[in-house]
């Protein structure tokens, strides 16, 4: 199998992530990891001794991306590339994955009120002829927040699965100020890295034929 099928698998849970590669054309089948990558928990634990948040990322992003390309051959399934990613909050150097619980996420949320925090969405894809990555890195300014304000909008359960407990491209978007990067990175999967990505490795995104002769 070669990638000038163009197709590959997703390996992922996110159904951001589906509807983002969906959203650039690309025909991809999407890969359930059985086992979650060792991930950072909550915003306390630390990544590995020294490891920079955006290097931790990437990381991560490649143990999903290469998981995946072994869960293949294990289920029959064709050697096609395999993408994933990794998206992380970061605020004054501490990682914000996905909230554990609503008092968790209403801590993120407290601590992000105000402040201008960096979000790292990395993307991995594993094929036969090796890995890739890229990083997506986005400044996200929030407004100040009120305590009414976070549990309303906990209410909305949107915090739940959202590494920093928010969802730019929902409710929260009323708390955001201004972005400086990508806006698709930073819901998960950052689109213009994402198709270089493909191209680079021979996977056409625009495949519909247009008459300029
Ligand atoms: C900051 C932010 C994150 N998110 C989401 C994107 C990711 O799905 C999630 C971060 O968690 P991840 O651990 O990156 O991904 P995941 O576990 O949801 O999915 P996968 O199976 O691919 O590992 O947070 C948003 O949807 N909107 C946002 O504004």
């Amino acid at each position: 199998m070669t990638p000038t099928e163009n197709r590959i698998y997703l390996a992922s849970r996110s159904p951001r992530r589906r509807d983002l590669l969906k959203q650039i054309g690309v025909n991809f089948g999407t890969l359930l990891l059985r086992e979650a990558v060792p991930r950072v928990a909550d915003m306390d634990e630390a990544s590995l001794p020294d490891e920079a948040p955006p290097d931790y990322a990437q990381r991560i992003a490649q143990g999903k991306a290469e998981i995946g390309r072994a869960r293949l051959a294990e289920r029959r399934l064709p050697d096609l590339p395999v993408l994933a990613a990794d998206t992380i909050v970061v605020l004054g150097g501490r990682i914000f994955g996905k909230p554990e619980n609503s008092e968790h996420a209403k801590e993120m949320l407290r601590a992000l009120s105000g402040e201008t925090h960096q979000v790292f969405t990395a993307v991995a894809m594993s094929a036969q002829n090796g890995m890739r990555v890229s990083l997506s890195r986005s400044s996200v300014r929030f407004r100040n927040i009120s305590e009414q304000e976070i549990c309303n909008y906990l209410a909305y359960g949107e915090s739940q699965d959202k590494a920093g407990a928010y969802a730019i491209q929902g409710m929260a978007a009323v708390f955001i100020a201004e972005i400086s990067g990508s806006y698709s990175g930073v819901m998960g999967l950052p689109l213009f890295e994402t198709a270089q990505m493909l191209e680079e490795s021979g996977i056409k995104i625009f495949h519909r034929p247009c008459n300029n002769s």
